[in-house]
């Protein structure tokens, strides 16, 4: 697919980089430019995008403007809260391609569990019968915790691709990751990077980028590499998408990985948003 970027390939068979770019807030024109960017000019090649972001235009606009064909592209979207009973889920996936002007999303998620609301599993099955119909390549979920992806497997004997979960520093979801690995589901980090809060400017990571001569962004972005997790960070700037995604000719050794690790907190998530409880539509 692209030659720099290392690729996984999940347990249905699609292959992804093990970077791509996040596109909350990249709307309208000014998004357009900056994700045809990040696609032509920077190598990007796994875009990740939500109903919920109201940016899948956006995102089928950039593609349609690109000169990188639709097969090499890997285009992400994701089921909202209030979506999630079988009909409007089915509705919803078309809605989706109708507003990107697609044929297929090659990965398609449940946003969110949303457990008091419990339609998860219907909304899981929608997604299988659109995959079965050709609209979705592979399908997922977001912030699922192992007692939901059981249920899913349990009752329709299908599991997800990929578990897309917050994952930075400050939140490293040891336990969750090793699950995933066990279950052969793999993880991807949203809000890599902390979502512009005091990460970067850490000392931690200051002191290893200075080592490796790096950014401190590239330190972060190298250790969920190395993590074995996908990541998605957003930049609207084509300078910090390149560097974003140019962290392949150096790595971190085991001490380096632990300090960064050990940064964790009980209460490092950036908006408390906990899948057990939280909701959203
Ligand atoms: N499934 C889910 O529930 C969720 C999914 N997501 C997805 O994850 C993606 C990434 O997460 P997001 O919350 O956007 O936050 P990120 O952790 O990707 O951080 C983005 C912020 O960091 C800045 N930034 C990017 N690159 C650099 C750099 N090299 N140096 C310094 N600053 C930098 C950006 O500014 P600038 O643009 O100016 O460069 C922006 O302010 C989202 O865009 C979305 O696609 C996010 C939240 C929840
Ligand atoms: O950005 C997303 O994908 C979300 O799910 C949001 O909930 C995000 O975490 C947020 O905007 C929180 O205020």
């Amino acid at each position: 697919m692209n030659n720099q970027i290392p690729e996984v390939t999940l347990h249905d068979g699609l292959e992804l980089p093990v970077i791509g770019l996040g596109t909350y807030a990249l709307n309208g024109n000014e998004g357009a430019t900056a994700i045809q960017r990040a696609i032509e000019e920077n190598g990007y090649r796994l875009i990740d995008s939500a109903y919920n972001y109201e940016n899948e235009g956006t995102v089928g606009e950039a593609v349609k403007r690109s000169a990188v064909p639709r097969e090499k592209l890997r285009i992400t979207s994701k089921l909202p809260g209030r979506y999630q009973t079988y009909d409007k889920a089915i509705k919803t996936v078309q809605e989706s391609l109708y507003r990107a002007s697609l044929d297929y999303y090659d990965l398609y998620l449940i946003h969110w569990p949303n457990p008091k609301q419990d339609h998860y599993v219907e909304a899981w099955q929608a997604l299988i019968d659109a995959k079965k119909q050709g609209l979705i390549r592979s399908i997922g979920v977001c912030n699922f915790l192992p007692d939901h992806l059981k249920r899913l497997e349990k009752e329709t004997g299908e599991k997800p691709s990929i578990n897309q979960i917050e994952l930075h520093p400050y939140f490293n979801q040891e336990q969750q990751r090793k699950w995933h690995e066990k279950n052969s589901i793999k993880t991807e980090s949203w809000s890599p990077l902390g979502h512009g809060n005091d990460i970067l400017q850490q000392v931690t990571i200051q002191q290893i980028a200075e080592r490796h001569q790096k950014s401190a962004a590239q330190v972060v972005l190298r250790w969920h590499y190395q993590l074995g997790a996908i990541s998605i960070p957003k930049s609207a700037n084509p300078d910090r998408q390149l560097e974003n995604i140019s962290i392949f000719d150096f790595s971190l050794d085991d001490a380096e990985m632990n300090s960064i690790s050990s940064m964790t907190k009980p209460d490092g998530r950036i908006n408390d948003q906990d899948p057990a409880v939280y909701e959203e539509y």
